[in-house]
Formats: C-alpha cells, sequence, structure tokens
C-alpha cells in the first residue's frame, strides 16, 4: 500500500463502521479482514469480543456454511439471499445478503457479504395483527397457560391503575401486543398509541419526540425495548418522561432480560427502569408455557380461515409433538412466521404434516427428542438403523462440545483452550448449533 492509499485508510475505516449494511470482507484464503459495526450489531456480538481482532479470523466458518467460502470458491456472485434466525443475544433478525468475488487484474483476491438488516421492515409486512385493522385488544392474546392467564390479567389491572407499565419478557414473547391491548382498554379510551422503537441509535431520537407527539391531546407512548438504547438516549428519555407525565399520557415500556442483570451490566439506567418499575409485567418465554403453543396454532389458523378462507385448520399429531418438544428461542413471533411460512405455500392441505415443515425447522427441531443424546448413541449398532452421515456428525458436534462445555463449568474460554479452538470459533459453533442455523 503506497503512502497516499495508507492516509485514506482511517477515512475507509470510518466510513465502513458508519455504514448502515453489515459488511464482512474476507481475504482469498478466507481470513476475515472487515467485520464492520453493523454487522457485529446484526451477529449480536460485544465489542470487547472483537476488540483488535476486528479484522482478523473472527470465526472460522465451515465450507459448506459460509457464502462467503462458497463465492470465494465459485467465484460467482449470490445475491439477495434471505437468513431469519436469532442472534446470540436471542434477538430475531431477518437479514438479505449480498455476496461478491472480488478480482485485482484477474484474480480472485477475496470476498465482501453485504447484510441488509431488514427486521423491522420484515416484522411490519409480517405481523398479522398489524394486518389487521382491528385495534389489537386482550381478545386477541392467546393465554391458555396459567402464566399467561396472569399477565393478561394483571395487564388488565394496569390500564385501570393509570401508572407506568414494565413489559419484561425475550424477543417475541408479546410484549407489544400486551402494551397495546392495555392501551386499548384505557377507560376513558387515550388518544393515539405511539410505539418509540429503541432499536436505532440515532441521537435525535429522543429530542424529536416533543414534535412527534401531539402533546395537546392524551396518548399512550410505548417505549420498545428501551434496554437498547445508548445510556446517553436513555438519560434524554428519562428527562422527556420526568417532565412530560400528567393525567392522560400512558408511559409503557419494554425491556428484553432481567432488570437487575441489565442495570449491572450498563444497559439499562436505573433512573429510567424505577421510572417504569411501578408496574411490572414479566412474560416467561414461550418454552416455559408450552401449554401456549397449541392454542396458539388453533387461533391462528381459524383467524386466518376467517379471514381468506383457506383450508388449513391445523396440525398433524406428529408435527404437534415436535412442536411441543422444540424450544422456540424466537417465543411467539418464531411460531407464528413458521406458520406463515407453511400457509402461503399450502393450497388445498387441511392440516400440516411433517414433510410441509420448512428444511430450516426440520433441521434445527430434529434430535430435539426427549431422551437426550447419549455417547452410545454414536456406536454403530447392526441392530439399529444407520444415521444420515450430516446427521451423525452434527449430533456428535453438539454432544461434543456440551459435554465439554459441562466439563469447564460452561466458561468458554476455557473449553476453546480445551478443544484447541478459538473462542470466537466455539463460540460460533454454539450458536450455529442453537439457532439451527
Ligand atoms: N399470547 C399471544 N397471543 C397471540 N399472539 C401473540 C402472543 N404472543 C405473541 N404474539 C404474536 O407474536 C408476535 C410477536 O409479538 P410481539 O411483537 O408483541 O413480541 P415482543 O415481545 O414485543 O418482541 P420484541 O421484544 O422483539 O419487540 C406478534 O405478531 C404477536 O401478535
Amino acid at each position: 500500500m503506497n503512502n497516499s492509499n495508507k492516509n485514506l485508510f482511517p477515512l475507509y475505516e470510518f466510513a465502513v463502521n458508519r455504514a448502515g449494511v453489515g459488511i464482512h470482507a474476507v481475504d482469498h484464503t478466507g481470513r476475515t479482514v472487515i467485520y464492520n459495526d453493523k454487522m457485529k450489531a446484526i451477529e449480536g456480538l460485544e465489542l470487547e469480543e472483537v476488540g483488535d481482532r476486528s479484522i482478523l479470523e473472527l470465526f472460522n466458518f465451515d465450507q459448506e456454511e459460509s457464502t462467503l467460502l462458497k463465492v470465494l470458491q465459485s467465484g460467482t456472485e449470490q445475491l439477495n439471499v434471505k437468513q431469519t434466525y436469532w442472534n446470540r443475544k436471542g434477538h430475531e433478525i431477518t437479514t438479505i445478503n449480498d455476496t461478491y468475488p472480488v478480482f485485482r487484474e484477474g484474480e480472485l483476491v477475496g470476498a465482501v457479504e453485504i447484510a441488509r438488516d431488514v427486521t423491522a421492515l420484515e416484522r411490519f409486512v409480517l405481523h398479522p395483527l398489524r394486518k389487521n385493522s382491528d385495534p389489537v385488544t386482550f381478545n386477541q392474546v392467546v393465554a391458555a397457560s396459567d402464566e399467561m392467564k396472569t399477565v393478561v390479567t394483571t395487564a388488565r389491572k394496569a390500564s385501570g391503575a393509570k401508572l407506568p407499565v414494565l413489559l419484561i419478557g425475550e424477543s417475541g414473547t408479546g410484549k407489544d401486543l400486551i402494551a397495546e391491548s392495555i392501551h386499548n382498554e384505557l377507560s376513558p379510551a387515550n388518544g393515539p398509541f405511539y410505539t418509540l422503537h429503541c432499536h436505532q441509535s440515532d441521537a435525535a431520537l429522543i429530542d424529536r419526540l416533543d414534535e412527534d407527539l401531539n402533546m395537546s391531546e392524551p396518548f399512550t407512548l410505548f417505549c420498545e425495548r428501551i434496554d437498547l438504547l445508548s445510556i446517553s438516549l436513555q438519560q434524554n428519555l428519562f428527562a422527556f418522561l420526568k417532565n412530560s407525565s400528567q393525567p392522560g399520557r400512558q408511559f409503557i415500556a419494554s425491556i428484553g432480560d432481567d432488570p437487575v442483570a441489565l442495570i449491572a451490566k450498563g444497559s439499562l439506567l436505573k433512573d429510567l427502569y424505577y421510572f417504569f418499575a411501578s408496574f411490572t409485567i414479566r412474560i416467561s418465554p414461550l418454552r416455559k408455557r408450552k401449554e401456549d403453543i397449541l392454542s396458539f396454532v388453533t387461533t391462528y389458523f381459524a383467524r386466518r380461515k376467517e379471514r381468506f378462507g383457506t383450508s388449513l385448520t391445523g396440525v398433524t399429531k406428529e408435527v404437534e409433538e415436535l412442536f411441543l418438544r422444540y424450544d422456540w428461542p424466537g417465543n411467539m413471533r418464531e411460531l407464528e412466521f413458521l406458520l406463515d411460512e407453511i400457509s402461503s405455500l399450502a393450497t388445498t392441505e387441511t392440516v400440516i404434516t411433517y414433510e410441509m415443515l420448512p428444511l430450516h425447522f426440520r433441521l434445527k427441531s430434529d434430535g430435539m427428542g426427549d431422551t437426550p443424546t447419549q455417547a452410545v448413541d454414536f456406536i454403530v449398532n447392526p441392530e439399529k438403523e444407520l444415521m444420515p452421515l450430516d446427521r451423525y456428525l452434527k449430533e456428535a458436534e453438539e454432544y461434543y462440545l456440551q459435554k465439554a462445555m459441562k466439563l469447564h463449568d460452561d466458561n468458554i474460554t476455557k473449553t476453546a483452550n480445551a478443544l484447541g479452538m478459538s473462542r470466537q470459533n466455539l463460540q460460533y459453533r454454539l450458536r450455529k448449533l442453537k439457532n439451527g442455523r
């Protein structure tokens, strides 16, 4: 690199890190050389995990899993590859990826992947309750489990109390749905329901609230995932709320994790937490209230039939059992997306069979039987049918990594050392197994 190019390096670096798309570039050997801030946000990596390694060997991808490596091998671009997955922070992310080979003087020197995060757009398009123009009320909330029944009862009380409300739950558990139901239960009815999407880092986000909200009429402001705002924006939000609290204004917030843990790790401002904490509602993850799964499926098809006249009414016993075994890391949203995906392909079928499940779901839900995998499962037994090699290798890897992690008290660094692999590689593999990506 000549001197003038070197002088330009800080400018390139700045531009790459400020870009609104995720950028991941590898050189011709497959080594990561660029991994920008947006890509870290998409993958859910912490800055300190990347540290100085931001341009060196972040992951050791398996050949067949990485579009980047595929493009390196084939030398042809792959455009518009859509991926939906749950990143390591448990956030559901949908990206559309374009991956290009890069040539210099006819020689392949690397590949670049550009990922557009379309999560918000996807949610807007696919959100069935939003598609429905009816206001969202508690009637639309599926609550077969005792846990969810308690949530609904407490939320109804919250709308009577007219106090700020804090909703706590993993992504996709229905916080947004409950917030809007509280709003529509207020008596007398409130003005508009505004959602402040806190998934952004726009410095003027809070300053604009005064203009964006009509302060002369009653309203409900739902601050969705305040724990994703920077602390300085949380301070601005707290100042705004303190100055704007008055009768007729309902404030609701949501967070994705336990507030004590969030405050301890510096992701949640204590003052902001106390502002909302007067009425706290916890929504358990779907895996802890499995009664809601089949109830949601039934409601989903009934609603779909009513609106589109579709013929699907339910799932086979086999699928039912699979749904009950699977742990739904993306909670109700993941189930809803899956049903959307299947329904959009169905024609005259009346029940969803195992064969109609998309491959990505079959892969990640396979092997989630009640009996955990044991070492003996990997011995070739002439009395048992052989497993396909892919599945055998996947299960063996999962088994080995789980055992190794347990042996080292779930400490990533120690386990990675013992396995002779980088910490990043181990984290990548664990996350991949979890997401079934
Ligand atoms: N109990 C439920 N009954 C009916 N639909 C539900 C229920 N829980 C969630 N959903 C549906 O699942 C999807 C995700 O819910 P929602 O957006 O409210 O989750 P969230 O907890 O706010 O997620 P995030 O933290 O990612 O914003 C929505 O389409 C919602 O309607």
